[in-house]
């Protein structure tokens, strides 16, 4: 992130394509705060799909971050993948399903697969600081799971799993899944070991399991107490299906989803909280109720 601003703003980060840089001007409007900066792209770099007109848009390599820092983003991602449908493997079998249910759709070999992964930086804070807002506001990340890299001393990150958010029922009912977590009743903190990813489930989880397992709710806190005041970073990798893969639980809850609506779910999630600096973004964001056949970027909610 320590790229000149100019080069930066090169790759801003347009919700239509979702990859790119975001500024932290137009982010964490919210709270009044700008301690996030953001910087997302997958194997195509900041290329890859037009989630409105729904078409590729091929390789978009910054060239200014080197062919050396290319290769090793693509090799990375390669391999976090592979661990990913490991998981993946894993999570089926524990739910009875076929074990390579939830592996199909995700071919990192093929341009369908819109995986991506992205560097977050915060910057430091003051020696001084005391009840600031949130690093990074509560969500959940509306992939089917995410691989989280922590950098060892970067303490901060706080989950809020199934058991400890308030779903509201009455919401829950209109069969969506991301109305699964509006308040959190209690904070865990999960600080970073040394080689080991943090797995967070996505609400295309919860959407494919019919809401048996909750996207996990998280935040990144302020630091405080004996936490670091220095900048903190994180590389997550979003596990996405294929574009046109659509997907439904076996109980048929929710309608059926596509790939390119999970992306665009995304983009209006970013919509709604830019123009929305009363703070009712994250309504708008985790609680629209779905149309049965979702538009792709339909920023109504
Ligand atoms: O910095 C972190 O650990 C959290 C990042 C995160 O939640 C995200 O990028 O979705
Ligand atoms: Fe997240």
């Amino acid at each position: 992130m320590h790229l000149p601003r100019e080069v930066k703003e090169k790759f801003s980060w347009i919700p239509d394509r979702y990859l790119g840089w975001r500024s932290p001007d137009n982010i964490e409007t919210v709270t009044g705060n700008r301690l996030w900066e953001w910087f997302s792209f997958g194997r195509y770099g900041v290329g890859g799909y037009d989630v409105r007109q729904q078409k590729f848009l091929g390789e978009r390599w910054p060239t200014e971050l080197g062919e050396e820092w290319k290769q090793l983003s693509l090799r990375y991602q390669a391999q976090v993948h592979q661990v990913a449908l490991q998981l993946l493997r894993a999570l089926a079998i524990s739910l009875g399903r076929d074990e390579h249910e939830f592996e199909k759709p995700f071919d990192i070999d093929h341009e369908e697969n819109p995986s991506f992964m992205a560097w977050n930086w915060y910057p430091p804070v003051k020696d001084d600081a005391n009840n600031l807002p949130p690093r990074l506001h509560a969500h959940a990340d509306m992939d089917i799971i995410t691989l989280l890299m922590q950098r060892p001393g970067d303490t901060g990150l706080e989950i809020a799993p199934g058991k400890d958010v308030d779903v509201n029922p009455e919401l829950d009912k209109l069969g969506n899944a991301w109305n699964a977590v509006p308040t959190a009743k209690h904070w865990t903190p999960v600080d970073p070991l040394e080689g080991a990813f943090t797995v967070n489930l996505g609400d295309g989880l919860a959407w494919w399991t019919d809401g048996l397992f909750r996207s996990t709710y998280h935040r990144v806190r302020c630091p405080s107490g004996n936490d670091s005041r220095g900048a903190r970073m994180s590389v997550p990798y979003f596990v996405n299906p294929n574009l046109n893969f659509k997907f439904q639980g076996p109980e048929k809850k929710y309608p059926p989803l596509t790939g390119f609506d999970l992306l665009a779910k995304t983009g209006n999630a970013y919509e709604a909280r830019k123009n929305d600096p009363e703070g009712k973004w994250q309504k708008a964001a985790y609680m629209k109720a779905p149309d049965a056949n979702p538009q792709p970027h339909s920023v109504t909610a």
